[in-house]
């Protein structure tokens, strides 16, 4: 369960990822759109028809992208599409040349918007993809209307692969340093959550992570189910035979717990000996089920060492809750059951 809550924060990193492309999609669409019609304009002459006309239609195309994107909020697309337009652009500019041969100057900019809208591995092959066909292009000049001076073609060739070059160690080093810090940020989110002594989740994880989640994933939890679990007469234990072998006994309840519960189930120390289980899709009466047939495993553990068998019980509170706003309620019913139970003469399950 608890990796699965972790997911949080990627998903912030993917929101995050996401927004980027958004700002890149944008603003390639909005600005180099506006660009291309303010330079369609300038070249509206009859000797240059094909210039405006690639201009225009290109112009058009990403601002038909952008506004569709806009419409349907589908990024993935509307960035293989802006890649596609992109590499259409450049292809066509330099075939015919651009406003006195200028067009290899235009082409610069676009292996790094293809790396910002793409991601590194899909942009690195979209670029080698562009450089060969362009190098396809220039060396052989009956393919293309322009004409460009056999210096200038490998002069540009190469400066464009070393900028190609650029952009992916950029954006590889980039990824891996956003991945290095997730990790470590997960790791930190990790211990903070878990109780070093047994490895369950502590208190803490209850407000940082289960809480959201069930308010975001109700489906996922409810009816949900909470066990609140009290050791009987821990202090005598620990008097009798040491702060050590006490240890020994919490971790053992820990791995009593988790033997005994499903996957999506959770167990969480909260105290010193107080434990709660957190049962989705469960309800009072399964969980009353699942805490007696826990209770019942108890006298059947050694508990202090293979020579002494000291004999250590524990005590049950059962509740339910249906929404995320109750589930303080519910711990606190299930506590009061518990206290009900000690109450009893402890070693039972109320609730
Ligand atoms: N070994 C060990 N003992 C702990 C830890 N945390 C709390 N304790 C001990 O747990 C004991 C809890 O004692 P009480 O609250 O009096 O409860 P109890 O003796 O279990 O009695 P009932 O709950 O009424 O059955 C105390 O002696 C604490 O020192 C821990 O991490 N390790």
């Amino acid at each position: 369960m608890t990796p699965s809550l972790n997911q949080k924060r990627s998903q912030q990193s993917q929101h995050i990822d996401a927004r980027r492309r958004h700002h890149i999609l944008a603003f390639v669409s909005y600005i180099t759109s506006a660009v291309m019609f303010i330079y369609g304009f300038k070249n509206l002459h009859a000797e240059l028809w094909l210039l405006p006309l690639i201009l225009f239609i290109t112009g058009s195309c990403f601002l038909v992208n952008v506004l569709v994107y806009q419409a349907t909020k589908k990024l993935q697309r509307a960035c293989t599409i802006e890649a596609l337009l992109v590499g259409a652009f450049v292809l066509s500019l330099v075939y015919q040349g651009g406003h006195n041969n200028t067009a290899l100057y235009w082409v610069f900019p676009f292996p790094a918007i293809l790396f910002g809208l793409l991601g590194v591995r899909h942009a690195l092959i979209s670029n080698a993809f562009l450089v060969l066909t362009l190098a396809v292009m220039l060396f052989t000049p009956d393919l293309i209307l322009a004409e460009y001076k056999d210096a200038e073609t490998s002069r540009f060739l190469a400066s464009l692969i070393i900028v190609i070059i650029v952009c992916w160690i950029n954006d590889h080093y980039r990824e891996r340093s956003h991945e290095a810090m997730e990790l470590l940020q997960q790791s930190k989110e990790l211990q903070a959550n878990t109780d070093a002594l047994t490895g369950l989740v502590n208190r803490r994880f209850l407000d940082s992570s289960l809480l959201p989640a069930l308010a975001q994933q109700s489906d996922e939890f409810f009816p949900l189910a909470v066990i609140m679990c009290d050791i009987d007469h821990f202090k005598r234990l620990n008097d009798q035979f040491g702060h050590d072998v006490g240890d020994e006994v919490l971790k053992s309840v820990a791995h009593l717990f988790q033997q005994n519960l499903r996957q999506q189930d959770i167990a969480c120390r909260t105290g010193g000996e107080e434990f709660l289980l957190i049962l989705p899709h469960t309800s009072a009466i399964d969980a009353r089920k699942v805490a007696e047939k826990i209770r019942l495993q108890f006298p059947q553990q050694r508990w202090v060492t293979n020579d002494t068998n000291y004999p250590v019980t524990a005590s049950f509170g059962v509740a339910e809750c249906n929404q995320t706003e109750q589930f303080y309620e519910a711990v606190k019913l299930a506590d009061q059951q518990l206290y009900q139970a000690k109450h009893q003469g402890r070693n039972q399950v109320c609730g």
